[in-house]
This record gives structure tokens, C-alpha cells and sequence, in this order.
């Protein structure tokens, strides 16, 4: 985190399962910009405590959610950034009709909408865009790539172009 934190000045995600205060201390120390908090986790009344923890020490939060439950719980919180992970943690199954799904319950004019998992080409980020995600989380793709550079032109599509 802190090796990427000095070559880079552009905002930093600490992507871990954060589960315990201790762990934003070190993201924040490390010089992260945001967290992630996973809904399905943690009990709501954690994700909250956490949320205000990581809040009043100016970090951003990445609030994640799979399902319209989860949903529930980050827009009780207020997140204003909200991540719908097209993986199932539990089956690992990925299906980007979860972020249309999801997309159609949020506010996308007042919540910055993230698009997470399941982006291989071009076409599938066009896709979640016209849904309403501002930005997408892409894992795998990017660790196979034989050229990082190209894979992230093809895949950064501007806002309004899809
Ligand atoms: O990150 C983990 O430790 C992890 C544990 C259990 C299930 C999934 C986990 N990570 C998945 C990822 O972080 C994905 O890379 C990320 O959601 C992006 O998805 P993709 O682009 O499909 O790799």
C-alpha cells in the first residue's frame, strides 16, 4: 500500500476484508484514500460503526453490496459510494445483470455507482456504464494482461461515450 501510495497521486483503494478499526488505521497510515467495506461481512450495526470511523478520518468509503438487502443496509448508512460486485462470494457465480439490477434502486445523480468483477472486454464496461456505474473494479483481467497499458485503454470508457 505505501510503495503504491509514493509512485502514484491519484486515489488509492485499500481493497481488503476489513473487519476491525485496527485495519483502517493501517490503510490510512499507508496513505490510502478509501476502504472497502464488504455488506456482507459484517452485521450492520459493525458496517456502521466502521463507516463513521473511516469517515471522521477523512477516508472514503467503497460500500459493497450483491443484493437489494445489502442495498438497504448501505443506503441506511448513507454511502454515497457504492460498489454492486457482480460475484457471488458465496457460489463465485458473476453475472453483470446484478449491477442493472441494482443500478434501477439507486440514485446514480447522488451515489457514485462502481461496477465490481466480471469485466473482460470492452462491451461488458459499455454495458454497466449505460446502467449508471461511474467506474468499475477489475481484477482479473488486468492480472492477465500481457499489456497493462492496452487492457486499461480498451477498457476505460469515458463517461457518456456507451
Ligand atoms: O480478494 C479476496 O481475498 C477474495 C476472497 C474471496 C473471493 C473473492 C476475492 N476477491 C475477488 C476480487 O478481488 C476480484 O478480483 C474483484 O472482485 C474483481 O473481480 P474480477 O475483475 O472478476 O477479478
Amino acid at each position: 500500500m505505501q510503495a503504491v501510495r509514493e509512485i502514484v497521486d491519484i486515489p488509492v483503494l485499500n481493497k481488503d476484508f476489513i473487519i476491525d478499526k485496527i485495519q483502517i488505521e493501517r490503510a490510512y497510515d499507508a496513505g490510502a484514500n478509501l476502504i472497502l467495506l464488504i455488506a456482507a461481512a459484517l452485521p450492520e450495526k459493525k458496517l456502521r460503526e466502521l463507516y463513521k470511523y473511516a469517515s471522521d478520518k477523512g477516508l472514503e468509503i467503497l460500500f459493497e453490496v450483491h443484493n437489494e438487502e445489502e442495498l438497504a443496509v448501505a443506503q441506511r448508512i448513507g454511502a454515497t459510494i457504492i460498489g454492486v460486485n457482480n460475484r457471488d462470494l458465496k457460489s463465485f457465480e458473476v453475472d453483470l445483470a446484478i449491477t442493472e439490477h441494482l443500478a434501477a434502486k439507486i440514485d446514480t445523480t447522488k451515489t457514485l455507482l462502481i461496477s465490481e468483477s466480471g469485466m473482460k472486454e470492452r462491451a461488458d464496461v459499455e454495458r454497466v456504464q449505460k446502467a449508471g456505474a461511474k467506474g468499475i473494479l477489475v481484477g482479473e483481467t488486468m492480472m492477465r494482461s500481457v499489456n497493462l497499458k492496452e487492457t486499461f485503454d480498451i477498457l476505460r470508457v469515458p463517461l457518456g461515450e456507451s
